[in-house]
């Protein structure tokens, strides 16, 4: 029988070629030579004006915790075929590097340095796919809660998505996400121990099945349950179910608090309204109304045009698995490496494709607020050692269409990183996830509403410094110079 190794550390959840990179580091002897790498996205998902940026405290976790654990080694040992000098040594691998990032819960947008590390080439180079695992899922799930918070205004959003969710880290931390983006409670009760998240929930049509007719199944579950929300769709909406719940509602009065009805089919405007008025003739003005069914920021839209009387919105499989774009796309590239003389050297990736030319260098990002408006102006990375605040006058100029540009005055640049380890150690406090979600909406406050909409957004400025476009282009000249030397060299 094929030997079976204990799941006990997540140093494994990585991609082959990152070990077999580290092993050549380490042979060559360049594995302690300090690299910096910055994490980033190029596109927005969803045709979104932004996304919220969340996973650092599953990341920090991560980090904390990085070894390779005995089973581990043996696994690498025995099935892969790793050499025991290669295995010692990474028995001895931990994290001890400096890390910056956005705070969770931050607006961002293309192209931004969301996470820096710096550490010894091989240890950036094996944490790159966990980071990036985290980071993707959990920043394409809090903005897409963000767009359908954003359509839903001050209405409530409930998370339901953890049946049909890509199975269970994904539904947990998916939901953790989803309060980021601001969604208000989840029926995941795990989420809600894990994370004191608010949790809530109606019932199923299984238990109107399970006791046969609406009347007994609503009557009984009234019995031990307060804060009633009956389910009315499972037979006739109208003519049954919500007849039914005010029958309850009507027998037991006082004794329990019918707050309202779920729908989860037919046409949720016209119903909504009809069960409005019944409600509210039969004396419950107070009770509200729940809908759920395959809905998105879409469908919702279209729903309030049609002025369904909707209170509270129950979202499950559209926000939980970002069913219309299922990939974030960040990725993790090298900015800059020490060389043998232990000088920093900037690096650069070339591509066919100008908007996906990296850009080199240890970099940092501001965000460009005007003190009268109080609004965003724009990010404007700079290389690590300049600081914004001390221009008068700033050009913001496209980094790509360097004719798009303009002048900003009277602003304040707030730096967008906070430290989070500072060689190997943890420097960082964590904030709570509420806390998390309020910085979310502050954020939000800040950007005009052209960049909000969720259709065909403007595009928020994302601008370099001078000092870093021009990093950028000597990087570029001297990529070409070596690339021409080269085919000359090679062309007889
Ligand atoms: N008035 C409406 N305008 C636009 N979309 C709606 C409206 N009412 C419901 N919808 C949406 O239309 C879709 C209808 O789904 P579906 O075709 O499965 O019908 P259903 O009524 O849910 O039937 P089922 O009983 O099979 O669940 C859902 O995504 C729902 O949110
Ligand atoms: O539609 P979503 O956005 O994914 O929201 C979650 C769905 O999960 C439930 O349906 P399901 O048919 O699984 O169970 P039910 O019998 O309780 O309706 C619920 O009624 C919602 O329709
Ligand atoms: O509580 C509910 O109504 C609920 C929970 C999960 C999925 N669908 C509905």
């Amino acid at each position: 029988m094929k030997k079976q190794y204990l799941d006990d550390s997540l140093a494994l959840h990585t991609d082959l070629y990152q070990i077999n990179m580290a092993e050549t580091y380490w042979e060559d002897n360049v594995h302690e030579r300090k690299a910096v790498f910055e994490l980033f996205f190029r596109k927005l998902p969803f045709g979104n004006g932004y996304a919220v940026f969340a996973g650092l405290e599953r990341v920090i976790d991560f980090l904390q915790n990085f070894h390779f654990s005995e089973s581990d080694i043996n696994y690498l040992r025995d099935d892969c075929g790793y050499k025991e000098d290669f295995l010692d040594y990474l028995k001895t691998v931990r994290f001890t590097g400096t890390v910056r990032s956005m705070k969770e819960g931050e607006i961002v947008f293309g192209n931004e340095p969301l996470i820096r590390i710096e550490a010894p080439l091989v240890e950036a180079q094996l944490i790159e796919t966990a980071i990036l695992n985290i980071v993707n899922y959990q920043t394409l799930i809090a903005t897409k809660a963000a767009r359908i918070k954003h359509v839903l205004g001050d209405a409530t959003a409930m998370e339901f998505g953890t049946r049909r969710a890509q199975e269970m880290d994904a539904a947990i931390w998916g939901t953790r996400a989803a309060i980021i983006g601001g969604f208000d409670a989840t029926s995941n009760v795990r989420a809600g121990k894990m994370f004191n998240i608010p949790i809530a929930g109606t019932h199923a049509h299984s238990m109107i099945q399970a006791y046969r007719d609406e009347y007994t199944a609503f009557h009984k579950y009234a019995r031990r349950h307060k804060d009633c929300v009956f389910l009315v769709d499972t037979y006739n909406t109208l003519k049954s179910g919500v007849p039914n719940a005010i029958k309850v509602a009507n027998e037991l009065g006082d004794k329990i608090n019918f707050k309202g009805v779920r729908l989860d089919s037919g046409d949720l405007a016209f119903l909504s309204k009809k069960v409005r008025k019944m409600l509210d003739e039969a004396g419950y003005p107070n009770t509200k109304i729940v809908a759920s069914n395959d809905l998105d920021e879409s469908t919702i839209m279209n729903l309030k045009q049609q002025g369904a009387q909707i209170d509270i919105w129950g979202i499950g499989t559209k926000l939980i698995t970002a069913y219309d774009q299922p990939a974030l796309g960040a990725v993790y590239k090298l900015v800059s490496i020490e060389d043998e003389n232990e000088t920093m050297l900037d690096t650069i990736k070339i591509s066919g494709n100008p908007e996906k030319v990296t850009t080199p260098g240890l970099k940092r990002v501001y965000r460009i607020i005007n003190r009268y408006t109080k609004k965003s102006e724009g990010d404007y990375i700079t290389l690590e050692h300049e600081d914004p605040q001390n221009e008068e006058v700033l050009h913001m100029f496209h980094p790509v269409h360097t004719f798009i540009s303009k002048y900003v005055r009277h602003f304040d640049a707030v730096d967008l990183h906070e430290i989070i380890f500072k060689d190997g150690k943890f420097v960082y406090e964590l904030p709570s996830l509420q806390k998390i979600r309020s910085y979310t909406e502050s954020q939000l406050h800040l950007l005009w509403d052209e960049y909000k909409r969720t259709l065909h957004p403007e595009e928020y400025p994302v601008d370099l410094s001078e000092a870093c476009y021009q990093n950028k282009i000597d990087n570029i000249k001297l990529v070409k110079e070596k690339v021409e030397t080269f085919i000359q060299e090679h062309s007889d």
